[in-house]
C-alpha cells in the first residue's frame, strides 16, 4: 500500500493503491509507518514522498465516505505528522494531486510537479470541503483570492499554473523522483520552521473584509442551491481571521455538516454514477469489457445547421480532420462562416500556452458539397433535420460510398435507428449519436445501438464521446431514447397544470426553486415550440390528418392538450419569434416576461373547453412533474433501454440540467422513497385516469413492494423475461 525504499539519504515513499493511489486506510497506516522509519533512522536525512503508476494521489476514496466500515485513520493527523517531520520532507507530484492527495502534498515541505500534472482541490464537487487542514494550508501558501478560487471551483490546475501560485517550488519535464530527490538532498539541514505552512501567516490584503463580501456574493451565485461552496467559503474566510489550530477546528465543523448531509450523497453517487454508465452492456451480452473500438482518424460531418456546426467545432477541438458537407454552396458558405465563428470564439477561450486550433488549414478542416469527399473517412456523423426520408436517403447514399469499416452515425433525438439502418447494406455500422445543442458544449452524447448494430460500432462511439470529452451513455432504441422519452410525460404534465389553472411563469418557477436550470416552458421557448408541432403532425396528432370530430382533448382515449399546436399556429415559435409561452424583447430575444396575451388565451381555452381553474400548490406542480419523468425511466429499465438507472441519471445531469446535487431523477427517486413516489402517482393517475404517464410502472409497483431497496440493487429484482429485447 506503501512501498518504502531508500536512495541512499533519502527515504522514499511510494504510495500505492491502483488505479489511482486513493487514500485508503492501508494507504495511509503505511505513509505513518514509512515516516516513523525514516525517523527513526539516522543514516536517513530527508524523505521523498511519491505514487506509483505516474499518479501521486486522487485523494481520499469516495467509495468510502457512505461506507459504514469509513477508515477511522485521521488524515489530518497524518498531514501534521509529516509537517512536523525533522527531516524535510519532499512530495514527488506526477499525473495528479488531488483531495487529501494534495493535501498531503501541502504537509510536504517542499513541492516538486511533473510539467503534465494536474492539482486540485476537487472536495466541493462532491458536496464536501477539503477536511484534512486544506482550507487553512492553502490560503497560507498562495494567498486568499486563490485559494479561495481553488476550493469554491474544485478546478484542477496545470503545474505551470501551480509554478506561477508558488502551490510548487519547482517543475520538471523529465523524471520528478530523481528530481525531487536532488531537492531533498539539497535541502538537507536547511530549517525546517520557514517550510512548515502551519506557521505561515496568511498573506494580507489592502482591504480583506471588501475582498471576502465580494467573494461570497460570487461564491453563492456560483453555487445555484449546493451548499458546499458556501461553507468552503466559511472555512477558507476562518483561516483569515483566526490562528491555525481554531481555523481547523472551524474547518473540522464545517466538514462534518457537509459530510452528512443529502448533497454529499446525491454528489458522491453522481461521480460513481458516471463511471459505471462508461462500463456499458447491451440486453444481447455485449460490452465494453469484451468490445474495441475502431480508430477514428477521421470524421465527416453532413449539415451544416445548429447541430452540425457544434459537432464540428468539437469534432476540431478533438484534433479530428473534419470534412463538413451540405447539400448546396449557398448552405455550405453559410455554414461554413458559423463554424468560423465558433472556432475563433473556442480558440480564444484557450489557455496560453495549450495546443493550438488548427482549423484554417484545409487538411484538418474541408468544406465541400461533394459527397465523394467522404470515400476515406473513419466515420461520418449525419446531422440534418428530423426527417425519416431524407435520413434513409443519405444512409443509402453512404452505404454506396463510404469505405467499408466506416462508421456511420445519425445525430437524432428520437428516429428509429433500425429503419434508418435499414436503408443501408451494412446495419452493423450504423448508430445514433443523440448530441445536445450547442453540440460543442454539451457534455451528453447519448448513443443508440438498433437491432444489427455491433459491439465495436458501440465501443467506437464510446471512444469518440471520450475524445470529444463527453460523456456517452450507451441505451437501446425506443422512441425518444431515454433522455426525451423521460421527458414528454413531464412536458405533458406541465402543460396540463395550465389547463387546470396553473401558469408558465408558476410552473417554471417551481421547477427552477428545485434546481433545474430553466424550467419546461421557457425550456419549450429556447428549443422553438414548432420542432415539437412538427413531431406531433408526424404522429397524426395534430394538424389535417386528425379524422374529423377528434374531441380537440383526447387522442387515442388518452389525455392530449392542443395548447401548444395553438400557439403554434398562432405564429409563436418561443425565443426564434419573440412569442412563445412567454414574450421576449425582440425576435431572438432571451429575456422572458409574462405574457397577459397567453394567460388571456388560457382564461379563454377553460372557458371554451368547460375547465374550472383551480389554484395548483407547488407539491402538486413538483410531483406530478417530476414522478411521471421518474415513472417512465422505470419503464425504461424494465424495458432492457438502459442497463441501470445510474445511466439515466448521467444522462439528465448532463443533457436536461437536472441539479448534480439531487444526484439524478432516479437517485432522487430513491431519496423520496419508492413507496412514497408510488402513493403519489396512484393518488394523481386516480385523478386523472386518461393519462398513462401517471399509471404506475410494473417495476415501481414491485421494488416498492420490497419496501425502499438501495439503488444500486434495484436491476437484480428485474427478471430476465421482463426485457424487452
Ligand atoms: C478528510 C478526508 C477528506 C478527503 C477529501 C478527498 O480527498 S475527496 C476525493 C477528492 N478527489 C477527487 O475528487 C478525485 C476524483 N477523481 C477524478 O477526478 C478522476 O477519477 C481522476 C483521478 C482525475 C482520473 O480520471 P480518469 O478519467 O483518468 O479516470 P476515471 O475517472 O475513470 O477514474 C479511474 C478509476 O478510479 C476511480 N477513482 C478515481 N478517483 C477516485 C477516488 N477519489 N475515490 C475512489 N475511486 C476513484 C474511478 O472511479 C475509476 O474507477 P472505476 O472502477 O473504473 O470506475
Amino acid at each position: 500500500m506503501a512501498q518504502y525504499a531508500r536512495s541512499p539519504a533519502v527515504a522514499v515513499i511510494r504510495l500505492r493503491n491502483p488505479p489511482v493511489n486513493t487514500l485508503s486506510f492501508a494507504v495511509l497506516q503505511a505513509l505513518e509507518d514509512g515516516l516513523e522509519k525514516a525517523d527513526a533512522d539516522p543514516s536517513v536525512k530527508a524523505v521523498m514522498i511519491c505514487g506509483e503508476n505516474g499518479k501521486f494521489s486522487a485523494g481520499a476514496d469516495i467509495r468510502g465516505f457512505s461506507s459504514p466500515n469509513r477508515p477511522v485513520k485521521s488524515l489530518a493527523a497524518l498531514v501534521s505528522l509529516i509537517e512536523s517531520s525533522k527531516k524535510p520532507v519532499v512530495a514527488a507530484i506526477e499525473g495528479i494531486a488531488l483531495g487529501g492527495g494534495l493535501e498531503v502534498a501541502l504537509g510536504c515541505h517542499y513541492r516538486v510537479a511533473h510539467v503534465k500534472a494536474r492539482m486540485g482541490l476537487p472536495e466541493v464537487t462532491l458536496g464536501l470541503l477539503p477536511g484534512a487542514e486544506g482550507t487553512q494550508r492553502l490560503p497560507r501558501l498562495i494567498g486568499v483570492p486563490a485559494a479561495l478560487d481553488m476550493i469554491t471551483t474544485g478546478k484542477h490546475i496545470p503545474a505551470t499554473e501551480a509554478l506561477k501560485l508558488g502551490l510548487v517550488d519547482e517543475v520538471v519535464e523529465e523524471n520528478t523522483v530523481e528530481a525531487a530527490i536532488r531537492l531533498a538532498n539539497k535541502v538537507i539541514g536547511q530549517p525546517l520552521g520557514p517550510r512548515r505552512l502551519s506557521l505561515k501567516p496568511v498573506p494580507k490584503l489592502p482591504d480583506m473584509e471588501a475582498f471576502l463580501s465580494q467573494a461570497r456574493v460570487r461564491v453563492k451565485k456560483q453555487a445555484q442551491g449546493c451548499l458546499a461552496p458556501e461553507l468552503c467559503f466559511q472555512a477558507v474566510r476562518a483561516a483569515t481571521q483566526m490562528p491555525f489550530a481554531d481555523g481547523v477546528r472551524r474547518e473540522r465543523e464545517l466538514f462534518m455538516v457537509l459530510l452528512s448531509s443529502g448533497q454529499a450523497r446525491a454528489l458522491q453517487y453522481a461521480f460513481l454514477a458516471e463511471r459505471a454508465a462508461q462500463k456499458w452492456t447491451t440486453p444481447g451480452g455485449a460490452s465494453w469489457s469484451s468490445a474495441t473500438p475502431q480508430p477514428v482518424r477521421s470524421a465527416a460531418v453532413i449539415g451544416l445547421g445548429t447541430m452540425g456546426r457544434g459537432i464540428v467545432t468539437s469534432l476540431v477541438k478533438a484534433n479530428i480532420p473534419v470534412v463538413a458537407l451540405e447539400q448546396d454552396l449557398e448552405y455550405l458558405n453559410t455554414g461554413r462562416k458559423a463554424v468560423m465563428l465558433l472556432l475563433e470564439r473556442e480558440a480564444m477561450k484557450m489557455e496560453v500556452g495549450a495546443q493550438t486550433l488548427d482549423f484554417h488549414n484545409p487538411a484538418r478542416l474541408q468544406f465541400t458539397v461533394d459527397f465523394d469527399s467522404l470515400r476515406d473517412v473513419d466515420l461520418v456523423i449525419e446531422a440534418v433535420f428530423e426527417n425519416m426520408a431524407l435520413k434513409k436517403e443519405i444512409f443509402h447514399k453512404l452505404s454506396r460510398i463510404c469505405k467499408p469499416g466506416a462508421l456511420l452515425c445519425t445525430n437524432t433525438s428520437a428516429l428509429n435507428i433500425d429503419e434508418i439502418a435499414s436503408a443501408t447494406s451494412r446495419p452493423q455500422q450504423v448508430i445514433g449519436t443523440h448530441f445536445f445543442s450547442p453540440a460543442h458544449v454539451m457534455r451528453l452524447l447519448e448513443i443508440i445501438y438498433g437491432r444489427h448494430t455491433s459491439p465495436t460500432a458501440i465501443a467506437t462511439a464510446v471512444q469518440l464521446a471520450k475524445a470529444l470529452k463527453k460523456v456517452g451513455v450507451v441505451v437501446g432504441n425506443c422512441f425518444g431514447f431515454v433522455g426525451n422519452r423521460m421527458m414528454f410525460p413531464y412536458v405533458q404534465q406541465a402543460v396540463f397544470l395550465l389547463e387546470e389553472g396553473s401558469r408558465p411563469e408558476a410552473v417554471d418557477r417551481v421547477l427552477e426553486d428545485f434546481g433545474f436550470k430553466i424550467g419546461p416552458f421557457r425550456m419549450s421557448d429556447l428549443a422553438g415550440l414548432d420542432v415539437g408541432w412538427r413531431s406531433r403532425q408526424g404522429q397524426g396528432l395534430t394538424g389535417p390528418s386528425v379524422p374529423a370530430g377528434t374531441p380537440a382533448r383526447q387522442r387515442q382515449g388518452q389525455r392530449y392538450s392542443p395548447l401548444p399546436d395553438l400557439l403554434c399556429e398562432s405564429g409563436r415559435f418561443g425565443q426564434k419569434t419573440g412569442k412563445g409561452w412567454y414574450q421576449y424583447e425582440k425576435a431572438g430575444g432571451r429575456t422572458a416576461t409574462p405574457d397577459p396575451w397567453l394567460h388571456s388565451l388560457l382564461a379563454q381555452y377553460r372557458d371554451t373547453h368547460g375547465i374550472e381553474p383551480r389554484f395548483i400548490d407547488q407539491e402538486e406542480i413538483l410531483e406530478r412533474c417530476l414522478f411521471s419523468l421518474i415513472n417512465e425511466g422505470f419503464a425504461i429499465l424494465a424495458e432492457g433501454i438502459a442497463s441501470g438507472p445510474e445511466h439515466l441519471d448521467v444522462i439528465y445531469i448532463n443533457g436536461y440540467g437536472w441539479p448534480k446535487h439531487k444526484g439524478g431523477p432516479m437517485f432522487y427517486a430513491s431519496t423520496v422513497g419508492l413507496p412514497r413516489v408510488l402513493a403519489k402517482l396512484h393518488k394523481y393517475s386516480e385523478a386523472h385516469p386518461d393519462v398513462p404517464g401517471l399509471q404506475p410502472s410494473a417495476f415501481l409497483k414491485k421494488l416498492a413492494a420490497v419496501g425502499n431497496p438501495p439503488i444500486k440493487e434495484w436491476m437484480s429484482y428485474l427478471s430476465q423475461q421482463s426485457s424487452r429485447l
